[in-house]
């Protein structure tokens, strides 16, 4: 019998989460069944949306939403092999019971060299982001500007080096110094601390004075609502987040876009990345690739222990995190 460790949500989050909301719980896992598989959890992955989708699809006392690097440790099903690694959507769980249909397994000729975390990250679901978004939603092409916010993180720090291998000049802002250094190192051409800065506007027009072609907006809230009076006409915005609005309790209320949209006849579109999973593949592969050729850096923020995923989830949405905030158990 195997006892695995859980997270649940205790209590839902009001305003930023905090250490209490959260309560950690065992569960006897059965014994194993024809055609399922044991796995443990080496990876887990802590997410922004884990912030809105808990006040949507969550009620209190569920195990926290989640994705995992997992090895499987036994298998009863012949399409799945003792030891192998697979992505799973399993929640904040150091062992869980599947019947595989449910996994996916990493892609193979993964090189040894590359940690597996990858999955959860560069070459996971933030990095098939960039990648849709960037190229689908945005439409980018070579020649053109590209504004990201939340540049240093696991999407954005991807949007950014995609946009500069596709031949694009590249604008990104992160909330620190290091992160500004970081962005520099991995190719952005011009990168600042919307923290530190005294006018975004003046910011944003001094970085790309003819305006940009693609914004593509992790952050939404003040900073969207100033970006979009820089676009160049026909430009296009892909809205993939809203951090900056996650944790308000009180909704913002924002100047209104009409007048830009009109004007510069602009094109402004929400996304969720599992809509574009039927070409998973394609996007995992090419993605592999260019880490593998080195044109893709990837930088990853590991808190040790399966027990410090609260923490490393609150410090994710504090802006602790370089690049992609993962957990080893
Ligand atoms: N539409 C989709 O399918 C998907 C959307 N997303 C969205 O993409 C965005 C980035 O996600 P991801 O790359 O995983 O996360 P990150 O790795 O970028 O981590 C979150 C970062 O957000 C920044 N941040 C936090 N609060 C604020 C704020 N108030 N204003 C500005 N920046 C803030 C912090 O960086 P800093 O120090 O720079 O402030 C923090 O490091 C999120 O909005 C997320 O919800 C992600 C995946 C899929
Ligand atoms: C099969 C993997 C499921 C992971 C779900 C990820 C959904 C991300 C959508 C993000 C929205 C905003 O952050």
């Amino acid at each position: 019998m195997v006892t695995a460790k859980v997270w649940v949500m205790k209590k839902h989050f009001e305003g930023f989460p905090q250490t209490s909301d959260f309560e950690m719980k065992q569960e006897e896992l059965a014994n194993l069944k024809d055609g399922e598989l044991l796995l443990e959890s080496v990876f887990l992955s802590v997410d922004p949306y884990m912030r809105p989708y808990s006040k949507r699809d969550m009620k209190e006392g569920d195990v926290m939403i989640g994705t995992q690097v997992a090895r499987i440790v036994e298998s009863k099903n012949p399409a799945f092999a003792a030891g192998a690694f697979v992505v799973a959507n399993k929640g904040w769980r150091t062992h869980f019971i599947s019947d595989g249909t449910d996994l996916n397994l990493l892609p193979a000729g993964w090189p040894e060299s590359l940690p597996r975390s990858l999955a959860l990250g560069t070459v996971g679901m933030p990095g098939l982001t960039a990648y849709f978004g960037l190229f689908e939603v945005c439409k980018m092409k070579p020649g053109e500007t590209v504004l990201v916010n939340a540049a240093a993180g696991a999407v954005g720090s991807v949007v950014g080096q995609l946009a500069k291998i596709g031949g694009c000049k590249v604008v990104g802002c992160a909330g620190s110094d290091s992160k500004v250094a970081y962005l520099k190192k991995i190719g952005f051409d011009e990168a600042f601390n919307y923290k530190t800065i005294t006018s975004l506007d003046e910011t944003l027009r001094k970085a790309s004075p003819d305006g940009y072609d693609c914004f593509f907006d992790n952050v939404g809230g003040e900073f969207a609502a100033i970006a979009i009076n820089h676009m160049k006409k026909y430009g296009r915005i892909a809205v993939c987040g809203a951090i900056s609005q996650y944790n308000d309790t009180v909704p913002q209320k924002g100047p209104y876009i009409q007048f830009p949209m009109i004007f510069n006849e602009l094109s402004m579109k929400g996304f969720i990345v599992t809509s574009w999973y039927n070409r998973r593949e394609e996007g995992v592969k090419a993605l592999l690739k260019w880490v593998v050729e080195g044109k893709l850096k990837y930088h990853e923020q590991v808190t040790e222990r399966f027990e410090n995923m609260p923490a490393a989830f609150i410090g994710m949405l504090k802006g602790e995190n370089i690049g992609k905030a993962i957990v080893k158990v």
